[in-house]
């Protein structure tokens, strides 16, 4: 059986990100300002710091200005609510990210809705998902991991997504749900799949493009896969690795990435696929934020 393209996702991140330092260059150059990110960190959760980590150094590479708070998990919510505010009013800072999951004693959407529209990078707020919904892109800051995944797609099948079957694994807000709305917006025929969806082989063999978003590992097997589709996996499991010597983890997909290569015509790795193009994304709503809060026409134009 013939073996699926291999999408680099990283490969395609650092062109994304190249493109976006060339961009912040002449914004600086022709306005003197820099796009301004905050990232804010609750508690001490292993996963989350290498994330804010590799957000940082991104933000940097791009000749961002680049500011973290790191709080402690017993932070309340009064305090977190008041930092929030103060980025809100900062002139410096374009783009605030708050990173989830958040405690348990905090009310996440509560936080994510202070977060000024104009400022919420991570297109969670519900002005934004509102305004994705009503294709107002030019509005909209949409959220990093859908983006980046319709990049890929596009970049894999030459721009031609028009009238082909798409199914998403997953309703979340965070992917499952503005994944859905952009492939319609991209004239997909879109299915939203999820944990009650009956016979779901089924319906992701009948899909030209398959995102997985499940957040269960290897859940999509190689056979449901129809020959030829193009394959997203968003998922991002770390589970343990004894081959590789006591203790050891290693990160695996939502899909049966070594079944999936034998069905798939494309398809994206774990890691280096979706993730750094999520970071990448991060850079591009950053920047775009940043343009938009300075009365600037939009020019990202990476969709
Ligand atoms: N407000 C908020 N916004 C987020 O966008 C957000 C969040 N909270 N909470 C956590 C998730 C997860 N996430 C990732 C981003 C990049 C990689 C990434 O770059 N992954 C690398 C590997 C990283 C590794 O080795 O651990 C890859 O897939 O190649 C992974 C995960 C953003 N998230
Ligand atoms: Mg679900």
């Amino acid at each position: 059986m013939s073996q699926a393209r291999i999408i680099d996702g990283k490969a395609i991140a650092i062109s994304v990100r190249d493109e976006i330092a060339t961009r912040a260059a002449a914004l600086l150059k022709t306005s003197g300002v820099r796009p301004g990110l905050a990232v804010v960190l609750v508690g001490e959760d292993a996963a989350s710091q290498v994330y804010v980590r590799n957000k940082e150094a991104t933000a940097e590479a791009c000749g961002f200005h680049s500011v973290k708070h790191t709080l402690t998990a017993d932070t309340s919510e009064f305090d977190l609510l008041a930092l929030v505010n103060s980025l809100n009013e900062d002139p410096e800072i374009h783009g605030i990210l708050v990173q989830l999951p958040l405690p348990a004693h905090i009310e996440e959407s509560k936080v994510l809705r202070l977060i000024r529209p104009e400022k919420d990078v991570d297109g969670f707020h519900p002005i934004n998902v509102g305004l994705l919904t009503c294709g107002e892109m030019n509005t909209a800051l949409v959220p990093c991991t859908p983006a980046g995944s319709i990049v890929l797609l596009k970049r894999t099948l030459d721009n031609a997504l028009s009238g082909k079957s798409a199914v998403v694994i997953g309703r979340s807000n965070i992917v499952g749900k503005p994944m859905a709305s952009l492939l319609l917006q991209e004239s997909c025929t879109v299915t939203i799949a999820h944990s009650r969806t009956q016979d779901l082989p089924s319906v992701v063999r009948a899909a030209d493009i398959v995102i997985a978003a499940v957040g269960r590992h290897e859940m999509v097997r190689g056979n449901w896969i129809k020959p030829g589709a193009t394959v997203i996996d968003v998922g991002i499991n770390r589970i343990s690795a004894p081959e590789r010597g006591e203790g050891k983890t290693r990160l695996v997909g939502d899909v049966a990435f070594q079944e999936a290569v034998g069905h798939a015509g494309a398809i994206t790795p774990v890691p280096g696929g979706v993730g750094p193009m999520t970071i990448a994304m991060l850079m591009a709503n950053t920047l775009t934020a940043a343009r938009r809060q300075l009365g600037l026409t939009e020019d990202t134009a990476l969709f």
